[in-house]
C-alpha cells in the first residue's frame, strides 16, 4: 500500500511565542515575531533557524505562524515560510489568500531561498517583509539559498508583491550566527 497523505506539524511551544490576541501593526512587530519563532526553534532544537508569520494587514491579527521543520519531518520543502503559507491557506480555505479582497503579509525572519519564493508568487501575498538577507543566511550558516531571478524584487513587485528588507536585519543575523557556531546540522 502506497501512502495516501502526508502530515506536516509545528512543534507544541508555538503557542508560547504567538499570541493571537496581540495586534501587529508595524513591519517591526511582524518581523520581531518571525525572528522570535527562529529563535526558539534553535534553542528548543529540532529545526533551522527561520521562523515566518502571516498577517492580515489592516487588522494586524496573525493569520499563521511557521518554523522551519525540514529535519524533524524528513521534508525538504518545510522551510517556515512553506509551513506557514500551507498553514494559513488551510485556516482561511484558499489557495490564494488574498482572494477574499483582503491584504495579506508574509513576514519573515531572512529572505525566502528560491522554493519559497516560489510559492510566494502564487499565494495571495501582498507584502513580503524580510529580515536577514541571503548574503547573511550564506555567510553565517551552510544553508544554501538556491538560484533567484537577478531582479527577483522587481519580478514580485510586478505581481503586486511589495517587497521590504533589512527589518531588524542585526537581530536576525544574531540567530543565524547562533545557529551556525552551534555545530547543528544542514
Ligand atoms: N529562508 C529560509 C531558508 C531556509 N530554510 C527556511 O526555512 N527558510
Amino acid at each position: 500500500m502506497l501512502p495516501l497523505q502526508i502530515h506536516l506539524t509545528l512543534p507544541p511551544w508555538i503557542g508560547d511565542v504567538a499570541d493571537t490576541n496581540r495586534r501587529y501593526h508595524s513591519d517591526e512587530e511582524r518581523v520581531g515575531l518571525a525572528i522570535e519563532l527562529s529563535r526558539h526553534n534553535v534553542e528548543r532544537g529540532g529545526g533551522g533557524p527561520f521562523g515566518a508569520a502571516v498577517f492580515n494587514s489592516h487588522s494586524g491579527r496573525l493569520v499563521a505562524v511557521g518554523v522551519n521543520r525540514v529535519l524533524p519531518q524528513s521534508c525538504s520543502v518545510a522551510h517556515a515560510e512553506m509551513m506557514t503559507i500551507m498553514i494559513a491557506q488551510q485556516r482561511l480555505s484558499r489557495h490564494r489568500m488574498n482572494e477574499d479582497g483582503g491584504h495579506y503579509v508574509l513576514a519573515s525572519s531572512s529572505q525566502p531561498c528560491c522554493q519559497c519564493y516560489g510559492a510566494t508568487v502564487w499565494a495571495g501575498v501582498d507584502e513580503l517583509l524580510i529580515g536577514a538577507r541571503a548574503q547573511d543566511v550564506e555567510e553565517l550558516t551552510e544553508f544554501d539559498e538556491g538560484p533567484l531571478p537577478a531582479d527577483w524584487v522587481g519580478e514580485l513587485q510586478r505581481r503586486g508583491i511589495a517587497v521590504r528588507r533589512d527589518i531588524l536585519r542585526e537581530q536576525a543575523r544574531e540567530v543565524l550566527a547562533a545557529y551556525g557556531a552551534s555545530g547543528q546540522p544542514y
